[in-house]
């Protein structure tokens, strides 16, 4: 990281979030550090864009749907063009948030914190359990968050707590050694084992936010089946399948035993 203090810039993926953009774009802005918010309009077919813009936000926008990772590079990329055109000082340090946090942005400082004085190179937020809209526990049945935990402990040796967590500070080099980034939802799973893989310091912090919690209905399960794909895909890239390939040609039924043990977990 550059001498001086650290430069935060804010990236924001957004799709049809015109009801919350604003004030998680004004929290962001109020964060330690944050001297610009890019918000990615990712095709959205409401007013998020104008309200981004309305609240401070540079933004940048899709045509069409691309989807989250797409988005977020999008974003990193417009804060490069800004960076060489405005001639501005590079900012050393990403802060990813989702664009459905709210005011609750506004409590990421720690893992700035975690990022800017050295001791992680990607700082990831654990959230308290989520309510749905309706009042309801969130989360589903486990299989997306056990699939990307398990995966990214048998690449990596590391098993984390939120492996989806998309609210994540990291340094511009680790964001640059994760990409490109894994397509849609497989771009936390991605960044993690490449960030690890390459040798930095990974750190989950408990943060108190609030988002927008997937529920149990029909279009809930597609959206986890979606990330279920996109996970699936990220940790295959990386090499997942010929890993699990290797150990059964190598131990044979008990190897498939072991590994199924150990999936059960
Ligand atoms: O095509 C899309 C879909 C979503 N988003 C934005 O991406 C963010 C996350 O989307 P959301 O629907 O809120 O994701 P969750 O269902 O909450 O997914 C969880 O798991 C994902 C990985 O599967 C992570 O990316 C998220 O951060 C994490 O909250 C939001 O700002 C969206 O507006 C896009 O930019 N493009
Ligand atoms: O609701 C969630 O937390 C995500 O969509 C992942 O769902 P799952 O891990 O319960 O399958």
């Amino acid at each position: 990281m550059s001498a001086g203090p650290a430069r935060v810039a804010c990236i924001v993926p957004a799709k049809d979030e015109q009801d919350r953009i604003a004030a998680t774009v004004t929290a962001a802005r109020g964060l330690p550090g944050v001297e610009t918010v890019l918000v990615c309009d990712d095709g959205s077919s409401d007013a998020t864009a104008q309200h981004a813009a309305a609240a401070g936000a540079v933004v940048v926008s899709h045509e069409r749907n691309r989807g989250k990772a797409a988005a977020v590079e999008s974003a990193v990329n417009g804060l490069g063009v800004l960076e060489q055109r405005d001639r501005r000082p590079e900012a050393d340090v990403l802060l990813l948030l989702d664009a459905d946090l709210g005011e609750t942005a506004s409590r990421c400082a720690p893992l700035v914190e975690a990022v800017v004085c050295g001791r992680a190179a990607l700082a990831i937020a654990v959230l308290p359990p989520q309510r749905t809209a309706e009042g309801q526990q969130a989360g589903g049945m486990g299989l997306v968050t056990g699939t990307a935990r398990r995966g990214i402990e048998e690449l990596t040796g590391w098993s984390p707590r939120a492996p989806l967590s998309g609210q994540r500070c990291l340094t511009r080099r680790a964001f640059e050694l994760a990409s490109p980034l894994a397509p849609g939802w497989g771009m936390e799973v991605g960044m993690s084992v490449d960030v690890l893989r390459a040798g930095l310091v990974v750190e989950e912090i408990d943060v108190d936010l609030t988002h927008r919690a997937t529920g149990s209905d029909l279009a809930s399960q597609l959206h986890r089946a979606s990330q279920l794909k996109d996970v699936t895909r990220a940790l295959a890239a990386r090499g997942l399948v010929r890993n699990q390939l290797r150990d059964l040609s190598a131990d044979g039924v008990s190897g498939l035993l072991k590994r199924f043990g150990r999936g059960s977990r």
